[in-house]
């Protein structure tokens, strides 16, 4: 394929971050153009306005849960990406490492007295380098909670700033001249910026999985391998409503959950989100096995939408997608 012809996959970047090991993984180069954006909402706004064809964005943690930029975003709460829906996933291990500019022949740090939890923490997670000059730390929001064990051991105290991902940490580190600073970001990202990796496998799980998202607007296409097969069984596939109900009715949401029970639809995860209208109002975000058919009128998840539409106050179809889970590894 002609360069000029590939399809653009807009992702969270710059180069380096997990979500553009998430892109690769799903568009090879060679079909498709890689194109970094500096936020999770410029990956929105590419699809929204037709610049990219795809975009990846990070959606879940194993061990810390949700990427909140993200669930706003697709709750749409201020109708900028009202055509976005979800059209894959793709499930990414995430070894973080501390980068940064190592000293030379200093004496690697080692921890205060703090016993790990042997079942969760990396045992790996040992300063391979002296850390006592590093004054400030950048990561993703995501990454911290998951490295808390090496962070309070070896870097309780030091200053944290909030970067929009990993590797434009590692960018940043990279460019600081005192080398007073520290990046958690990836080994790729390392080999990238130029930087020495300091610790690795920081992360508290040996496990850590980030699950990302494949979108597109609801007027394109699907390519074959995102498209249903005749043989794909129901449950290779997970779809995800958004849905608001009336907080002064009681089992206003159970008589939405019921519905899923009815039709024989496994739930994958809920989560909410602050409405955005009024306080302490929520829109809920509920995945769960199945696809929609085309036909309004075929299948479970058809049914079931409908019958939830009729019930809460407002609700949403933010897509149906190929599962990828067993392609993940499930340990934490
Ligand atoms: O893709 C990245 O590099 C990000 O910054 C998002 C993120 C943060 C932490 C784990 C996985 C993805």
């Amino acid at each position: 394929m002609a360069n000029d012809e590939r399809p653009a996959v807009a992702f969270l970047g710059p180069e380096a971050s997990y979500t553009h090991q998430a892109a690769l993984s799903t568009f090879p180069p060679t079909t498709h153009s890689l194109s970094p954006c500096t936020t999770i909402a410029d990956v929105f706004t590419a699809v929204q306005s037709g610049t990219a064809h795809r975009g990846v964005v990070p959606f879940e943690n194993s061990s810390n849960g949700s990427v909140i930029f993200t669930f706003d975003l697709i709750g749409d709460l201020h109708g900028t990406h009202p055509d976005i829906l979800v059209c894959g996933e793709a499930y990414v291990p995430v070894k973080h490492c501390l980068l940064g500019h190592s000293i030379p022949n200093a004496i690697p740090t080692t921890g205060r007295n703090v016993q790990f939890d042997a079942k969760f923490t990396n045992p790996l997670a040992v300063p391979r380098s002296d850390l006592s000059k590093i004054t400030k730390l950048y990561s993703h929001p995501q990454a911290w909670g998951q490295c808390k064990a090496f962070l309070d051991t070896y870097l309780k105290g030091v200053e944290r700033q909030d970067v929009s991902s990993t590797s434009r940490a590692a960018e940043l580190v990279a460019a600081d001249p005192f080398g007073g600073t520290a990046a958690l970001s990836s080994h790729v990202a390392a080999k990238v910026f130029g930087l020495d990796v300091l610790a690795e496998s920081i992360n508290d799980h040996l496990g850590n999985t980030t699950r990302f998202l494949v979108i597109r607007r609801r007027d394109s296409a699907l390519a074959p391998q995102e498209d249903k097969h005749k043989n794909d069984k129901q449950d290779k596939w997970k779809s995800l409503l958004t849905f608001t109900v009336d907080h002064a009715h009681p089992g206003a949401l159970a008589k939405c959950l019921t519905v899923f029970e009815k039709y024989a639809l496994n739930l994958t995860s809920i989560n909410t989100r602050p409405s955005g209208v009024e306080n302490w109002n929520y829109v809920f975000f509920v995945e769960f096995d199945g696809r929609k058919e085309d036909d309004e009128a075929q299948g479970n998840v058809n049914k079931a939408l409908n019958d939830v539409s009729r019930i809460c106050k407002a609700c949403s179809w933010k897509g149906s997608w190929k599962s990828r889970l067993e392609l993940s590894t499930s340990a934490v």
